[in-house]
């Protein structure tokens, strides 16, 4: 769907460059990872052929994910790859992409999901570290899809923020950090597509079983307590 919808867009260039599979090239330039390989096997396999480990951090507009993930980073050592800040930076650099990510951004909608899907994965096979901390994604079913068929790969466990609109309101708008989605029209359309788009996919991850819903409200150290014991239990599951 996406595809069509981009001929008339000016995210096509972008998308044309997206990675396709092209079975005489290794599978981790044609999907990033080799999700697929036999992580376990012992010898020859180079760091690469790790299976990552993946955290989708997802919330509202200001519910702290941001903040949270940079704790989650200092004590857990997880490498934080945040889309929206993934996209900001693509927007100021000199892409040609960069008008259309500032017009979505301004307006609060949705980057279509192969542009950021394409950022996440670049940074992913960039990055040394196995563990990742992807904060703001998905925001939609076809942000989810798009992850899950051009990465090949599911989150291990998904954090889910849960904060009241009026503290996120707050907060967004008391940010000054100069970003162009930090006033009140953007925020009530932020608002809309959280519920409309976001949600699901919050639902999706909850009957999936792998949803740890964080109540956000609270000093910054009492939230992170209890997002602490979710990382807790994951080192001891990988030992
Ligand atoms: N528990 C908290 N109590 C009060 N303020 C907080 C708390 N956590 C974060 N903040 C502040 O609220 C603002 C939004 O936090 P943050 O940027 O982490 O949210 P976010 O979920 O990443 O938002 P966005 O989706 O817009 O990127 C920041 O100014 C941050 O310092
Ligand atoms: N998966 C994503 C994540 C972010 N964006 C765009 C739209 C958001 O309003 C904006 C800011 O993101 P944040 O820093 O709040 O996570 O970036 C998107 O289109 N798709
Ligand atoms: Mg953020």
């Amino acid at each position: 769907m996406w595809r069509r919808a981009a001929k008339s867009s000016s995210f096509l260039p972008l998308l044309l460059q997206l990675p396709k599979h092209d079975a005489s090239l290794p599978q981790r330039f044609t999907t990033g990872f080799p999700f697929h390989a036999p992580f376990q096997e012992k010898g020859g396999i180079s760091p690469k052929q790790v299976a990552p480990l993946i955290t989708f951090v997802l919330g509202g507009p200001g519910s702290g994910k941001g903040t949270q993930c940079a704790k989650i980073v200092e004590t857990f050592g997880f490498k934080h790859l945040s889309a929206g800040d993934l996209l900001r930076r693509e927007m100021i650099s000199d892409s040609e992409y960069g008008s259309s990510i500032l017009n979505t951004i301004s307006e609060g909608k949705i980057v279509p999901s192969e542009v950021t899907v394409k950022l996440i994965l670049r940074e992913m096979e960039a990055s040394d570290n196995q563990k990742f901390l992807i904060d703001g994604f998905p925001r939609s079913e076809e942000n989810r899809a798009a992850f899950e068929q051009i990465v090949g790969a599911e989150p291990r466990f998904v954090l889910f923020f849960d904060c009241p609109e009026e503290e996120m309101v707050k907060r967004v708008l008391s940010r000054n950090e100069g970003r162009i989605d930090d006033n009140i029209d953007t925020m009530r359309n932020r608002l809309k597509v959280f519920e409309a788009l976001n949600l699901p996919v919050i639902d999706y991850y909850s009957k999936k079983g792998k949803l740890y819903r964080i109540n956000a409200v609270g000093t910054v150290d009492e939230i992170f307590e209890q997002v602490r014991p979710v990382f807790e239990a994951c080192e001891q599951e990988a030992k």
